[in-house]
């Protein structure tokens, strides 16, 4: 069933068009892949998908629903969460901290209930706390709970948030370069785990990334973007040898070639 279209979105800043004419859909519980160069327009759609920009033009649908216009927090609210390419941990909190939260954006207490302290509130903050623990331990971190955000390697940070999005209970995740600063195995054992938490939670999923291994491994789609708009889409099998795409995201010739491979 189609979960995510995009349909003939546009997004220009003065000048400049991001984003010009896209087109594609996520069918439910899909990987997806969106890969292209530097400055090809991957994040802008990630921000026009989770209201942080309106779109120029065109529309983006999620569950049947128009969502194009909503805002960041309505849209958090139907089911679509993210990570950042630049991470946004709350840095001088403990990773439990960071998921809790996350968690409790979706608890059900007013801010006055909590300033009492009601029963309510405090069985609620022990749920929080086990829910939270129950994230991190997917993403291989219940060790890590009581340790400050920024204390964490890079790869566990974005471990982390990833542990954190799910804490908003998506049905849609997007992923913007997950694997960003790690090394092939990491990253490897990065896109196994990836596929683990996509099944366990039943999850649609949107995955920018520059490792083409990891986008070889995971996706069932993936789109290519090039200045903005769409190049190409297909399975990683079409994608690896469409030359349009080996000449625009990778630059011509063997080299390139072997690299779109790996
Ligand atoms: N807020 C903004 N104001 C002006 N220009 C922007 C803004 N956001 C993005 N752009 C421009 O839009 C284009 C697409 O940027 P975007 O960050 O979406 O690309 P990207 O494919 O995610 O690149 P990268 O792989 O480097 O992250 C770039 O030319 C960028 O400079």
């Amino acid at each position: 069933m189609e979960f995510l279209r995009l349909d003939q979105l546009g997004k220009q800043f003065g000048g400049i068009t991001a984003c010009n004419n896209i087109s594609f859909t996520a069918e439910t519980g899909q990987i997806v892949g969106l890969i292209g160069p530097n400055g090809a327009g991957k994040t802008t759609v990630f921000n026009l998908i989770t209201g942080v920009y309106k779109p120029s033009s065109g529309t983006i649908s999620f569950a049947g629903q128009v969502i194009s216009g909503c805002s960041p927090d309505d849209i958090v609210a139907k089911g679509i969460a993210r990570t950042f390419q630049n991470i946004r941990l709350f840095r001088s909190l403990s990773a439990l901290e960071n998921v809790c939260i996350a968690v409790d954006r979706v608890a059900e207490y007013s801010l006055v209930q909590a300033l009492l302290r009601l029963p309510k509130v405090l069985r609620s903050e022990a749920q929080t706390r086990r829910q939270a623990m129950e994230y991190l331990d997917a993403l291989g971190l219940a060790d890590k709970a009581e340790l400050k955000a920024e204390s964490l390697p890079y790869g566990l940070q974005r471990k982390l948030e990833i542990a954190r999005a799910l804490a908003l209970k998506p049905q849609l995740l997007l992923l913007d370069e997950p694997a960003a600063g790690m090394n092939p195995e990491e990253s490897v054992e990065l896109a196994k785990l990836i596929r683990t938490v996509h099944d366990r939670y039943n999850l649609t999923t949107l995955l920018i990334e520059h490792h083409m291994d990891v986008v070889m491994q995971l996706c069932d789609k993936i789109v290519v973007l090039n200045f903005g708009q769409k190049l190409a889409e297909g399975a990683g099998g079409e994608i690896q040898t469409n030359p349009e795409v080996l000449k625009a995201y990778l630059g011509s010739g063997e080299r390139s070639k072997r690299r779109a491979r790996n």
